[in-house]
């Protein structure tokens, strides 16, 4: 019988708890985090900004902790499942033969989590101290927006007392060979449009119906819509890549109400829209054009469910030290890397917000991209290489700014 690498059965077990939500069981999550900062030995604290929703916080001292932190952040929560669609228990972690493992949060992002103190395990067992603190938080809820979650710690003292210089969260899987590198994010609107109109009976040409201002409203946003597509298929950057989905702000029509009875006129209507917004376009400027677009129609109402006000991007190039170790360590390495901006939001957006620099990397290569999808999985092998990769990329982020 061949034994498994006790790295995979570790990661296997952290799969099995069932983190999911909207009823996550961090009771569980928190009691494997624990037991690992002890096994390994690094401190821990839980930090509660809201009662059941714990962040996790393990700390490994550098040799000098008053310079800036390193944060490895990870989320703890995965999102729900359609059982019925799966191969087997999204929840058993089961191994196929050729070592892929499924299980819900297999790719997002446990395994970047438990990579981290992989990593860690690693360097202690060869006898290293970093020259910079690590902190590693393990924070609820980002799957449902992060508002108990990062948002909170990044804004807490706890946060500030850490002195984060540079901060590693999830990126996304990739099908082929190279590393997708996440130094930005779009910024997540959520708005609800509502329009209100004259009733009447359904047979009748009645006229400014709420449906009819809600139509010329959502024209407006489709429009738009179709040409950041068009921009999207064309546009190319100075270097000559083509545009990323992140290189395009998107907007999406995603709840439409309206109506109580076929033979009556509604009073109101509602249009849900999903948009993210590009670092390329600057905020202000989009917000004003959807306003526009909404308050054109008399008494159309705004609404935003979902607003972040910041999409800056962490900068990739040499004036960042952090970028140049993790750049350089890649090409020693041989691992392409692929920069983009990452089409969707993570907690990394809180914080770039405060003015941290932060990348998003799964070490996820040559895997189809299954977050949220049904049969996530992640192949041991390359689970296990990335590990190699972590170990490394932390030995040298704990000691950027040591004389050799
Ligand atoms: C706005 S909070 C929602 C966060 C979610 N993140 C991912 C990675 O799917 C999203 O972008 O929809
Ligand atoms: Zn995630
Ligand atoms: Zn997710």
């Amino acid at each position: 019988m061949v034994t498994e690498h006790p790295a995979v059965s570790r990661f296997r077990e952290y799969l099995r708890i069932k983190t999911v939500q909207p009823n996550p069981d961090y009771d569980s999550s928190t009691a494997f985090l624990l037991r690992e900062a002890k096994e390994i030995g690094v401190s821990s604290r839980i930090l509660t900004y809201v009662p059941g929703k714990p962040i996790v916080l393990l700390t490994w001292e550098g040799r000098d902790p008053k310079l800036p932190a390193i944060l490895l952040n990870s989320h703890t929560d995965v999102v729900p499942v359609f059982e019925d669609k799966w191969i087997c228990d999204p929840f058993e972690a089961k191994k196929l033969e050729n070592g892929d493992i499924v299980a819900r949060g297999a790719q997002d992002m446990k395994c970047v989590g438990t990579s981290y103190l992989e990593a860690i395990r690693n360097l202690k067992a060869k006898g290293k101290q970093p020259l910079r603190t690590i902190h590693l938080s393990f924070v609820p809820d980002e799957e449902i927006g992060g508002v108990d979650g990062m948002a909170k710690f990044v804004k807490s003292q706890d946060f500030r007392d850490l002195n984060i210089g540079f901060a590693l969260d999830e990126g996304l899987a990739n099908p082929s060979d190279a590393l997708k590198v996440f130094y930005g994010e779009r910024a997540p609107w959520w708005i609800i449009v509502t329009t209100k109109g004259n009733t009447g009976h359904g047979s009748q040409f009645i006229q400014d119906t709420a449906v009819s201002k809600l139509n010329k409203i959502i024209n407006r946003f489709l429009e738009f819509r179709a040409s950041q597509e068009r921009q999207l298929e064309i546009s190319v950057h100075p270097d000559g890549r083509k545009y990323n989905l992140g290189d395009v702000s998107s907007v999406n029509l995603t709840i439409l109400q309206a109506g109580i009875q076929h033979n009556v006129i509604p009073l109101e209507a509602k249009a849900g829209f999903d948009i993210r917004v590009s670092p390329n376009f600057d905020l202000l400027r989009f917000k004003q054009i959807i306003e526009e677009f909404v308050y054109t129609e008399p008494g159309a109402e705004l609404e935003y469910v979902q607003y972040h006000g910041d999409n800056s991007v962490t900068t990739i190039d040499d004036s960042n030290i952090w970028w140049v170790a993790f750049r350089d360590l890649c090409q020693k390495r041989n691992i392409s890397i692929e920069t983009e901006i990452f089409p969707a939001a993570t907690d990394s957006r809180y914080i770039r917000e405060i003015g941290i620099p932060a990348l998003g990397v799964s070490y996820i290569k040559n895997t189809p991209v299954l977050l949220h999808d049904h049969n996530e999985r992640l192949n041991e092998k390359i689970y296990l290489e990335g590990l190699e990769f972590y170990t490394d990329l932390l030995g040298v982020l704990g000691d950027v700014g040591a004389t050799q």
